[in-house]
């Protein structure tokens, strides 16, 4: 465990020279029992504070214990001095482990609080836990002097010793906007909000105002018009699609470029917590999830540190609905969001849209998403393009000379008639430097191996019948191209190409030897009719060849099995053994299909996944990919600007898996829908009685408040820990319009906010929107220069910028808020289930960027296209779905603010 906070002195090196204050205080027993062995009474330790809203229930009497507390610019020391006064009876309580403290009025006594969060020892790991500390003083302006100093030492505010204590000197409260999805996660958002947040919160002296959301898109109608001056930050109680919602709500205000500066907070309430996974790691402390990540991401937002975050602009194709042409005829035009997370393709964005239906798991939801598709592995056939960190902005340098001669098929695959300019600048493989590294005659031997099972595969494929995706075409276009470059006896410049980081002197020689191959007929293309012609001069005798090897097999098992139940068994592996065909190539699966006993144990092991998953998806296993390749995407779909792919139309949906993502959803409304689509608020009402949903705060149901705008929301809690009467009491809630149709309540503890005065409407000065400077638009070719690009087929794509992927899985593990990269990882077809799996468990420790599989790669980049050329498939933007089609994106450095605590550098206060 990293230490989150500097190291603490021990009690016995501390200087009386650096006190600000010193006095004595009496201890007050919790319960009637005297409190912790030494420094106090301490209460609450276990659990959250349990009562919302700031109210402290104080110890019930004093005990005999004297204590001389003295304070630092970074501690409390506590030194008991009767009635045993001795060394073990000493404690340090640092100021980075207190998230707030306060001196209750009179008719209290004069007692000050001291809310200490050290860290715990959980089930798992360590989180901090909550201590109150409570310290009764001699006089009530001894005690109010303590807690101004410590509040001020807390707020960053310099007190000296001479420092005349007052007041004055507290800046006014921080005034949170707390936005809540009730359904978020296991729907435990409101009760962890009562029980956990509230009561930290007002420990810390926050202000705040509660709003529960009461649809999708709620979040981002209201951060749009709000007052954002109000607010000192924007705190989402929810998972990382309403900070999405968050995010995308500043950047449509005209004053986006101001609107985006306000700091944005997340306090872990849904499944995946990919945000609060990164700033828990940010703030040195140990992997958690569920109550203790909360616990320690409401601290940090108590101590208030601000940094930058960067922020990806994407630009995703039009929704199916609009993509022929909008009200004019004209055809729709992309649409442009902003990201705070991830763009995910492919198995990643697969798990997370199918695992919705498991939503009351809670993250263990992605576990069994993941478990059941990998049973049913997938490959996606698509481009990925991106513009590695060194790359200039080169979107105007359009050359005009002659296209050379692509690299390979990967790249020129389907261009054809299409392609105006070629993509030079590419690399057409992945961890082929790994392969290339073999010795030369490591790779004849395995040459030799690739081309028998190439063959088997081939075979087993077309016997499938059409449509089946390929996993592992693009490995085998690197095969026949090493082979190309054995034959040729020339292996100069390959390792070159190979890396995709050429030089320009080297990219004649590079473009000459791929010449050269072609002429020598090692086009892929060509060489791929070739082999066809080779393995058999037609279809039929390919899948007569399939047959009798299944034939072969099935008579050879039903001997050694030899009954007809045996038989229907082994016809159910025969077509589990076709259902997993999407990642064929994987040793492990071959050999255990060959070999009578282990298939035996796939079976037995096989089945019951398939069973769950063909329950699941409500059809068989491997349909997708059945259906996907009928046609040729490019027949299908329309024109290609030199690597652009646009869909003449819709990418279709079936409604089976249609109604999969929209009924199973209480949240997501699919941008597929066939049918009209219901409003959000019909969906959560029909998914209330399936989806086991909080009942709200009941407190949350009284109609009372004047705290919000009467567009808003009906439901809404508010609270100020400070009187009206100070200067700093103007909070948030007392300046917006008072609604009569609003329910929303306000819950002031010292005096009841009045009646609010309506306020004039706020006008924005408009600023002009961000540019995306490194792409050119959506349906332009990219720039050839510095653009490395992949095309092939692909497991997943995966573009994170945040270090985490969900609060257990430490994605992109130097990734920093404000690194200005997006950290690319791209698995292609080929990859064995196992070593899938193997990726995903190191990634729960960070570990998986050590792994070596020729399958994997980790590139960072400032920019990237992504066109799928499969006709379906699910695109996510921070776990969102959105159009299926090309996509692209861009970093804008440092564009946001996000709150995450005191412990890193470059920290500004909130
Ligand atoms: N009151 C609401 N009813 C229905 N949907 C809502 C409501 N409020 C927000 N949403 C939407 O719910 C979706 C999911 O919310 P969120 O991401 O916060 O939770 P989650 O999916 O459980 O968490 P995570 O994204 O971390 O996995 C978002 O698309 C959000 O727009």
């Amino acid at each position: 465990m990293r230490s989150p906070s500097p190291r603490s002195p021990s009690p016995n090196s501390f200087c009386a020279q650096d006190a600000l204050l010193q006095a004595q205080f009496t201890v007050w027993s919790v319960g009637g029992s005297s409190g912790g062995s030494s420094g106090g009474s301490s209460s609450g330790a276990d659990s959250g504070p349990s009562s919302p809203a700031g109210t402290v229930s104080l110890p019930s009497s004093p005990s005999s214990s004297t204590y001389t507390l003295t304070l630092t610019h970074t501690h409390i020391h506590v030194q008991k001095i009767c009635p045993r006064p001795g060394k073990e009876a000493q404690i340090l309580l640092p100021l980075s482990e207190l998230a707030g403290c306060s001196c209750p009025r009179a008719p209290a006594p004069p007692v000050l609080l001291l809310y200490w969060y050290p860290m715990g020892r959980r089930r798992r790991g360590v989180a901090k836990r909550r201590q109150v500390r409570a310290y009764l003083a001699e006089s009530r302006p001894q005690a109010e002097n303590w807690n101004i100093a410590v509040q001020c030492l807390l707020r960053g505010i310099d007190v000296g010793v001479y420092t005349e204590l007052n007041k004055s000197l507290l800046p006014r409260p921080r005034r949170l906007l707390l936005l809540v999805n009730p359904f978020s996660g296991r729907g435990l958002a409101l009760q962890w909000c009562q029980t956990h947040i509230l009561p930290m919160i007002s420990e810390a002296n926050i202000s705040y105002n509660l709003i529960q959301t009461e649809r999708q898109n709620h979040a981002r109608e209201l951060i749009r018009e709000i007052s954002l001056h109000e607010w000192d930050g924007i705190v989402i109680v929810s998972g990382d699609g309403l900070l999405h919602e968050v995010i995308n709500g500043l950047m449509d205000r005209p004053d986006w470029e101001q609107a985006i500066k306000t700091p944005v907070g997340i306090l872990p309430c849904g499944s995946g917590n990919a945000l609060a996974g990164s700033i828990n790691h940010y703030a040195g402390y140990d992997m958690c999830l569920r109550e203790p990540l909360l616990i320690n991401c409401c601290f940090l937002l108590c101590r208030g540190g601000v940094r930058p975050m960067d922020l990806v602009s994407v630009t995703t194709s039009p929704s199916p609905s609009s993509a022929s042409s909008n009200q004019n005829g004209c055809p729709s035009p992309p649409k442009k969001l902003f990201s705070f997370l991830s763009v995910a393709w492919g198995f990643v964005s697969d798990v997370d849209i199918e695992s919705e239906r498991y939503r009351g798991l809670g993250s263990a939801r992605f576990t069994l998403g993941t478990l059941v598709r990998l049973a049913s592995l997938r490959s996606y056939k698509g481009r990925l393009s991106y513009l590695p960190p060194g790359g200039t902005n080169a979107t105007l340098e359009v050359p005009s000379q002659t296209p050379h001669r692509p690299l390979s098929r990967s790249i020129t695959e389907g261009l054809e008639g299409y392609c105006r300019m070629p993509i030079h600048r590419t690399c057409s493989d992945m961890g082929l430097s790994e392969q290339r590294s073999l010795q030369k005659g490591e790779r004849e031997r395995e040459r030799e191996e690739r081309n028998r099972e190439r063959q088997m595969r081939r075979g087993r494929g077309r016997g499938r019948g059409r449509g089946v995706v390929r996993a592992s075409s693009l490995a085998e276009d690197r095969e026949r191209e090493m082979e190309a470059e054995e034959r040729m006896g020339g292996t100069s410049g390959s390792s070159a190409r190979s890396n995709g980081k050429l030089e320009s002197n080297e990219e004649e020689e590079e473009d000459d030897s791929t010449q050269n191959m072609l002429e020598e007929g090692y086009d892929v293309d060509e060489g791929k009719e070739a082999e066809e012609k080779m393995e058999g001069t037609s279809g039929s005798s390919v899948e007569s060849s399939e047959r009798l090897e299944c034939e072969r097999n099935e008579k050879c098992f039903a001997n050694k099995e030899g009954d007809e139940e045996r038989w229907n068994e082994m016809d159910g592996t025969r077509d589990l053994k076709y259902d997993y065909s999407a990642d064929e190539g994987r040793d492990e699966e071959e050999e255990a299909y060959s070999n009578p006993d282990l298939r035996k144990v796939v079976r037995k092991n096989s089945a019951p996944s398939s069973q769950i998953a063909t329950a699941f998806f409500s059809r068989p296993i491997g349909a997708d990919s059945e259906q996907e390749a009928e046609t040729p995407a490019f027949e299908r779909d329309g024109g290609d600007l030199n690597g652009t792919f646009f869909p003449r139309g819709a990418f279709p949906m079936d409604p089976a898996r249609e109604r999969a993502l929209t009924i199973s959803s209480p949240f997501r409304r699919s941008r597929f829908s066939l049918s009209k689509p219901k409003t959000s608020v019909d969906q959560n009402k029909n998914q209330k009685p399936s989806v086991s949903k909080p009942r709200p705060l009941s407190l949350l149901q009284q109609s009372n408040s004047n705290s919000l705008p009467p567009k808003f929301p009906p439901l809404s809690l508010s609270f100020s820990t400070t009187s009206p009467s100070s200067p700093s009491n103007i909070g948030p809630h007392t300046s917006l319009p008072s609604s009569a149709s609003s329910s929303s309540f306000s819950f002031d503890l010292v005096q009841p906010s009045g009646l609010l005065k309506p306020r004039p409407p706020v006008t924005f000065p408009v600023d002009p929107p961000p540019l995306d400077d490194l792409l050119p638009p959506l349906d332009q070719p990219l720039p050839t220069r510095d653009w490395v690009t992949i095309e092939g087929d692909f497991v997943l794509v995966l573009a994170i910028y945040q270090s985490h992927l969900g609060a257990d899985l430490f994605a992109a593990p130097h990734a920093q808020f404000d690194d200005g990269l997006i950290h690319l990882t791209f698995v292609r077809a080929g990859i064995s289930r196992a070593a899938l799996l193997r990726l995903f468990l190191a990634m729960e420790r960070g570990t998986h960027l050590s792994l070596t599989s020729p399958y994997v790669s980790h590139v960072p980049a400032r920019a990237f296209r992504l066109q799928p050329l499969s006709s379906r498939g699910t695109l996510t933007v921070d776990g969102e779905l959105v159009p299926y089609g090309p996509l692209q994106a861009q970093i804008h450095p440092s564009m946001a603010r996000v709150i995450v605590g005191d412990s890193g550098v470059k920290i500004t206060r909130f």
